[in-house]
């Protein structure tokens, strides 16, 4: 009705429609014409909310088309934002609703750029922005079009390993090649040294709960809405589900190649599900279960990140593993099935075995991952002692978290702990000490290392499951990366829950020969499932961890998360924990004799 109808608050940033310039028809979608908008309703006042649940691709001379077409109140902070910028590369964009204050924008976000390779040194602001936050029942889908170079955070964020020159010439250190058998790969086309950025790059498109595939309609305006370039590398990516009844080639493509991704420092809520982003080069990559890289997501620099976990030979092909936790080998073929339509012939795969570690396992992942003190990865410091120990939680209902040691020393001390420690301030991120603690830290002595301090703060056996050996990497790299600036994300606390909760059950430490450590900044941010936002239990899934194929009785997901719970409130297991993490002598004993190798981190 009329006088219900909001006033439109940013009447004066239209242009007038003699200075919109002409529309490039490859640009964008000859009559935008989007999918049929979505109806849903907010369920609080009954009213219906037209969803247009696509994305458009905004450039400052087309937004008053867009606004139009779309909502204009809805887009103008948009516009203000775009139109203030001097090259307003981008704009992200998603489901808009009719009303501004439905829409509830949760954050427009400018991320200055530098780079003098496509865009010769100017700053290319890049706009996000996200509407998510609103919608019920679609699904938002946001993308970003930016020069897709991110080389200044190689070489200035993330956790300083070798990076690249930022500047003309610079090559990438892989090619796409068919492999046969698996479609197209990456192989390296020199050697590459462990810890190095083989691929940095923005995703073509991130999808808001994509948990649900069924979304054609908005995924199709999305994919309309890209830049040619852009849209072209998506139709050009693989999808193993072609053919597939009541599942379209873009759904096909987006499950197929989809990564999950943390938008928190973004504004995403735990209630806003699962994020998924396309990334051109990295969708490229194929499985490994011993892979050489490892794929995380840096929310800081909105880039996907791929590092080679150990040094890489010239030919070699360049691999990741898919799966996000760990996964028996019999899981694991069934799930490259379920999911991927293959079976993996990897090291650790072929011949298949049951249970991991394998001899085989061990044989091939020992030379692997024997990386000496000499070769390894990253050195923290070794000389920060604690200045307290730290807190552990005792509430059944959540995990310890938010408390920061600075040296493993302090991770023994923590067992004097009494159980009745009340709980730390807040369950949702690093507490105030844990990011004081990690702002503390040197960042030079976060740098490549060549020499392993004598204090480790992540032990692993030589032939740790290479799998793990990655997630542990991934989660340090994620947690340092993101740890410095933002907040940590909820996959990060999945992966060091889930390896900590390894660490409950002797047995299979013993039996998986590993050992994780987590001094300085992870101690304390242990989370359960509750930091899941799709329900799904798999980091509290020791039915998963080969239990069953041991005959342990199935658990119910409930008394999986009872008895990890019980893990982390019990001292006696911390102890047992913190025995292992500090005496050497002990470790050999309890695995068995073997001399361990140590990646220290
Ligand atoms: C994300 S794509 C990887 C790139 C893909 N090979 C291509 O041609 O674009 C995932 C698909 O690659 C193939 N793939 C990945 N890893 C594989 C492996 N270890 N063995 C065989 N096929 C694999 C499967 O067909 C899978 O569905």
């Amino acid at each position: 009705m009329a006088d219900s109808e909001p006033l439109d608050p940013f009447e004066s940033l239209r242009l007038p429609s003699s200075q919109l310039a002409p529309i490039e028809p490859d640009v964008l979608s000859t009559d935008l014409d989007f999918d049929a908008p979505s109806a849903a309703t907010d369920g609080s006042d009954g009213q219906q909310k037209i969803l247009c649940g696509c994305a458009f691709q905004a450039f400052p001379e087309h937004y008053p088309k867009h606004l139009h077409r779309l909502d204009a109140n809805s887009f103008c902070p948009l516009l203000e934002a775009a139109t203030k910028a001097d090259n307003p590369t981008i704009a992200a964009v998603n489901s808009p609703s009719t009303r501004l204050e439905d829409l509830n924008l949760i954050s427009i976000d400018e991320i200055p750029i530098r780079c003098s390779k496509e865009c010769r040194g100017r700053e290319c602001p890049v706009y996000w922005m996200d509407a998510h936050k609103s919608i019920v029942g679609t699904y938002p889908i946001s993308f970003l079009e930016s020069t897709r170079c991110t080389l200044p955070y190689q070489i200035d964020d993330l956790f300083g390993g070798p990076g690249q020159e930022c500047g003309e010439g610079v090559s990438e250190p892989y090619e796409i090649v068919e492999y046969p058998g698996k479609g197209k790969g990456l192989r390296a086309v020199r050697d590459i040294e462990l810890g190095e950025i083989i691929v940095m790059e923005r995703p073509l498109l991130i999808v808001c709960g994509v948990n649900k595939f069924n979304m054609s309609g908005p995924l199709g305006g999305a994919i309309d809405l890209l830049k040619p370039r852009a849209k072209k590398e998506y139709l050009e990516l693989f999808n193993c589900w072609k053919g597939e009844k009541g599942k379209s080639e873009i759904e096909g493509i987006l499950q197929t190649n989809g990564m999950r991704i943390d938008m928190e420092s973004w504004g995403a809520k735990p209630e806003d599900g699962s994020f998924t982003g396309i990334f051109p080069v990295f969708s490229r990559m194929n499985n490994s279960c011993m892979p050489n890289c490892q794929f995380y997501f840096s929310q800081r620099s909105l880039s996907g990140v791929v590092r080679a976990v150990r040094p890489i030979k010239k030919g070699e092909e360049l691999e990741v593993h898919y799966l996000g936790s760990y996964h028996s080998a019999k899981d694991r073929q069934a799930l490259f099935q379920s999911a991927y339509k293959f079976t993996c012939t990897c090291p650790a795969c072929d011949p298949p075995s049951t249970a991991l570690p394998t001899p085989l396992i061990k044989d091939v992942a020992g030379p692997y991952y024997a990386m000496k003190k000499e070769q390894i990865a990253i050195a923290l410091s070794t000389e920060d002692e604690p200045s307290e120990a730290p807190k552990r939680q005792t509430q059944s209902s959540s995990p310890p978290s938010s408390q920061t040691q600075t040296s493993s020393k302090s991770t023994s001390t923590s067992t004097s702990q009494s159980s009745s420690q009340p709980p730390p301030e807040s369950s949702s991120g690093p507490s105030k000490k844990s990011l004081k603690a990690l702002k503390s830290l040197d960042r030079t002595r976060l740098s490549l290392s060549t020499t392993a301090p004598p204090t480790p703060l992540l032990l692993t056996r030589s032939h740790a499951l290479p799998s793990l050996l990655h997630f542990t990497l991934s989660s340090l790299s994620q947690t340092l990366s993101s740890g410095l600036s933002v907040p940590f994300g909820p996959r990060c606390y999945r992966d060091l829950a889930y390896m900590c909760g390894m660490l409950g059950f002797g047995e299979e430490m013993k039996r998986w020969g590993w050992l994780y450590l987590w001094t300085g900044i992870g101690e304390g941010n242990w989370r359960t499932n509750s930091s899941r936002r799709d329900g799904d239990d798999d980091n509290l899934n020791l039915n998963s961890m080969g239990g069953e194929e041991r005959g342990e009785k199935k658990m119910s997901p409930d008394e999986e998360r009872e008895r990890w719970l019980g893990y982390l409130a019990d001292p006696k297991r911390f102890r047992y924990w913190a025995r292992f993490e500090m005496k050497g002598r002990k470790w050999r004993e309890e695995c068995g004799g073997v001399e361990p190798e140590f990646v220290a981190v």
